[in-house]
C-alpha cells in the first residue's frame, strides 16, 4: 500500500512537474531580497545587505520549481534589469509602499522597463511591500501613483504585502504558481 502510494506520487510528480523563472525588480530597499527569503523560508531580517548585481535562488513549492533572479535596485544596476527579465514567466516589481518620496522614481523606472520590446506581453505582478508600517499607502493610492491602469498590453496584478509579518506571501506564491509556464 505504502509502496503503491509512493509510486503514484512519483508518477504524478513526473507528469505535473512545472518550472518557472521570474525576475524581481524595483528600487533599492524595496524588499526584493526579503521577499525571496520570505518565499523560500518564511524568514525575515532587519539587517540586509544591498544586492550587488544579482542573486539567483531556486525555490520549490509543491510541484513547481521557481528560479528567482533577485536583482540589485541601486541606480547602477537598473540597466541590467531588462536583460534578466527577458523570457521570464513573470516580472515581479517590488515597491516600498511606506516610502512615499520614492514612488515617482519607482513609477518612472517601471514604465521605462515596460517600454522594452523584448519584454512585451510578460505578466507583471506589482507588490506594495512594508504594509506593516502605518505610513504605507493603500493599494488604490499605490496603483494610482504608479500609473498601473495605463498598462494595457499585458496582464497586471497588484498586491499589498509585508515580508516582515508574512502578510499575503501565500497569495503571492499562488499567483506565481498559476503563472508558471506549463500551467494553463
Ligand atoms: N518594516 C518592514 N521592513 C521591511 C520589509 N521588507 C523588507 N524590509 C526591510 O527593508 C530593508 C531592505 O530590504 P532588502 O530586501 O534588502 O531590499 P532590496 O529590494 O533587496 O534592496 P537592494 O538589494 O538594494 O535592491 C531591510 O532593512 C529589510 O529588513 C517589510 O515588509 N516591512
Ligand atoms: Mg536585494
Amino acid at each position: 500500500m505504502g509502496l503503491w502510494d509512493s509510486l503514484l506520487s512519483w508518477l504524478r510528480s513526473l507528469f505535473f512537474k512545472q518550472e518557472m523563472e521570474l525576475s524581481l525588480v524595483g528600487l533599492q530597499n524595496a524588499g526584493k531580497t526579503s521577499l525571496v527569503n520570505s518565499i523560500a523560508t518564511g524568514g525575515y531580517s532587519e539587517d540586509m545587505i544591498p544586492t550587488v548585481g544579482f542573486n539567483m535562488r531556486k525555490v520549490t513549492k509543491g510541484n513547481v520549481t521557481i528560479k528567482l533572479w533577485d536583482l540589485g535596485g541601486q541606480r547602477r544596476f537598473r540597466t541590467m534589469w531588462e536583460r534578466y527579465c527577458r523570457g521570464v514567466s513573470a516580472i515581479v516589481y517590488v515597491v516600498d509602499a511606506s516610502d512615499r518620496d520614492s514612488i515617482p522614481i519607482s513609477r518612472t523606472e517601471l514604465h521605462e522597463l515596460l517600454t522594452k520590446s523584448s519584454l512585451s506581453g510578460i505578466p507583471l505582478l506589482v507588490l506594495g511591500n512594508k504594509i506593516d508600517k502605518p505610513e504605507a499607502l493603500s493599494q488604490q493610492a499605490l496603483m494610482d501613483q504608479l500609473g498601473l491602469e495605463s498598462i494595457k498590453e499585458r496582464e497586471v496584478c497588484c498586491y499589498m504585502i509585508s515580508c516582515k509579518d508574512s502578510t499575503n506571501i501565500d497569495v503571492v506564491i499562488d499567483w506565481l504558481i498559476k503563472h508558471s509556464k506549463s500551467a494553463n
